[in-house]
């Protein structure tokens, strides 16, 4: 019986593989023919015939050089950046499947595309940012850019930076007495800066304050964090990157959570502001001095002005919108939150909508929030290693103190030359925003090798690299301020130091950043000691949207002596 039925059974599987083997590998056959002509066409393309002519790893058809970038950790796509830089030099290319991503370390031709008014839309890499921060400045593009740009870089006037000294100094001595808590353990003082500085931004931005009860503020903070995460796993996993596939997982309901706690903070303080100014209006009290009285006004001398600016540009006489600002120094006035000064804008004509207006919060409290954590966290994790440096900060804060446990003001901040040259070295060694990313629109000449990029090419800058280059910064893995006396930063190439990016789209809170961190570190540096048991060798980079470390920032404090 077995024997009979097996010939009828043959057959039949027989007829199941055979009708399936031949018809695959013709369609095998043709899909890779297919590809073959599809990929020998495209080689015959200017732009990808111009890319190739950049040195890069061997790409394969189709998937370009994106099998590089798959199953790796953050730390993984870090590592393996900095190799291909040292492999290929300062001007280096990857496919992303036939997209060309170019990779700039060199500071001429940064120059270019930094300083330029063509080059300045974001990489489509940005895309992420938008369910979150709307059009907001850092994402925007043309028109809408260009005059945001313009009403938002006032409120960053230095006038109107000095009457946030109050909240800095304030909310700095109330992380100080906070950390008390963590004297003589080891701790993760990146947890305090980002509370603190989410503090400051919700005093500076929007006008409000957390309290005890209120633990808003906080859980906005962790929001932000989390969507800082989403973020960068969008643009690691490809399943991600597609909207459709990303719409249906888990990771999508989750962001949907955060942007709910989010905006709804963002909206609630935008529409009481609002509520409050038109009220006001509406009795005749509009502000004043209006944000034009503040900063409008040409310099009277000896009103106020101070002889240097908060933040040293290197040396370089290179000047931009922020810069420009400071001609018009009149000296302290009244305290506006960037909210106050948009609102009040907005009712002197500028054309800008409520919902703009909430998108500009957005990302300022985005911006403001995670780039200064992570910097005073790295300050204060350095100093821990490097207690001579510490030790300097130190006299220089007795010196401008003495015994008193006065405030900071503004003057002080000013002669707190070797403390910024700490916090400049930190964002050396450590640059909280590692890389920018640019969409080229025209084809670019580079300055530094005869190569051109083509139009539609994502440019890299590798602001971390361009720091760590030996050429510009002897011992560049060696933590040590000098590296900004005056003197070695007049030799510099002005673009081979840009933690803040340079040019039109540089960060337009630098000067606050530099003041909030003088602030904020004086004060604690002024209670505690810091120590640390690693060196930075031991640390674990993470190369996420803002630079971490992934170990977290240990360190352990001593109160000093009143
Ligand atoms: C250590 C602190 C900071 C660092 C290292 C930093 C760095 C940067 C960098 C590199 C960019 C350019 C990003 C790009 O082109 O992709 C940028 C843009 C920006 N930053 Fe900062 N930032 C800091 C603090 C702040 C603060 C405190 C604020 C606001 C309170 C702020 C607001 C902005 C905004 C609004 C932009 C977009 C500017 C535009 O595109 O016109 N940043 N920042």
């Amino acid at each position: 019986m077995s024997f009979e039925t097996i010939p009828e059974r043959l057959p039949a599987e027989d007829g199941v593989g055979g009708s399936w083997v031949l018809p695959m590998t013709v369609a095998a056959v043709l899909t890779v023919t297919a590809v073959t002509l599809f990929h020998l066409w495209m080689q015959t393309r200017r732009y990808v015939k111009l890319g190739n002519l950049i040195p890069g790893p061997v790409a394969y058809p189709l998937v370009g050089n994106a099998n590089m970038l798959l199953g790796k950790t953050h730390n993984q796509i870090m590592e393996k950046a900095m190799e291909l830089s040292y492999i290929y030099g300062p001007v280096a290319r990857g496919w992303i499947g036939y997209h060309l991503v170019v990779f700039l370390t060199e500071p001429s031709d940064v120059e270019i595309i930094l300083n330029s008014y063509v080059h300045l839309e974001k990489s489509s890499e940005y895309r992420f940012f938008k369910p979150w921060l709307g059009d907001g400045l850092l994402i925007s593009s043309g028109d809408k850019w260009r005059s945001h740009r313009k009403l938002i870089a006032p409120a960053f006037h230095q006038n109107v930076l000095k009457t946030f000294i109050d909240v800095f100094n304030d909310n700095s001595r109330a992380v100080v007495q906070r950390m008390a808590n963590e004297v003589g353990h080891e701790f993760d003082c990146h947890d305090y800066m980002s509370e603190v500085t989410v503090d400051i931004l919700l005093e500076t931005a929007m006008g409000s304050t957390r309290t005890g009860q209120n633990k808003e503020g906080f859980e906005y903070a962790m929001a932000v964090m989390k969507m800082c995460d989403i973020l960068h796993k969008r643009q690691l996993k490809i399943h991600l990157r597609l909207d459709p596939l990303f719409n249906l997982t888990g990771v999508k309901k989750e962001q949907e959570r955060l942007l709910h706690i989010i905006h709804g903070l963002t909206r609630k303080v935008v529409k009481q502001k609002k509520t409050l100014f038109e009220r006001n209006a509406a009795e005749g009290r509009l502000p004043s001095p209006s944000l034009t009285d503040i900063i409008g006004k040409e310099e009277k001398p000896g009103e106020g002005a101070p002889s240097a600016p908060a933040f040293i540009s290197q040396g370089s006489m290179l000047r931009d919108d922020l810069d420009d600002n400071d001609e018009n120094d009149i000296g302290e006035k009244r305290r506006l939150a960037f909210l106050d000064l948009m609102i009040e804008s907005a009712n002197a004509g500028a054309n800008i909508s409520d919902e703009e207006i909430k998108e500009e919060v957005d990302t300022i409290m985005f911006e403001g929030h995670d780039t200064t954590a992570a910097g005073s966290s790295f300050v204060l994790c350095l100093l821990g290693i490097h207690q001579d440096v510490q030790e300097r900060v130190y006299a220089e804060l007795r010196q401008i103190f003495g015994d008193s446990t006065r405030k900071a003001t503004f003057a002080d901040t000013l002669e707190m030359k070797y403390l910024e040259r700490v916090i400049f070295e930190t964002l050396r060694m450590f640059p909280p925003v590692p890389i920018i990313a640019r969409k080229i629109n025209e084809d670019v000449q580079l300055a530094s090798k005869n190569y051109t990029i083509p139009a539609g090419t994502t440019v890299v800058i590798g602001t971390y690299k361009i720091h760590h280059r030996e050429d510009l910064f002897p011992e560049p893995e060696k933590f040590n301020p000098d590296n900004f006396l005056p003197e070695r930063t007049q030799n510099r190439h002005y673009y081979s130091y840009i933690p803040f990016s340079a040019g039109p789209r540089s960060c337009v809170g630098r000067k606050y950043a530099m003041l909030k961190l003088k602030v904020l570190l004086s004060t604690i540096l002024r209670s505690y000691r810091v120590r640390s048991n690693l060196t930075e060798k031991d640390f674990k980079l993470q190369a996420d949207i803002i630079l971490k470390r992934t170990d977290g920032f240990l360190v352990q404090l001593e109160p000093r002596l009143p």
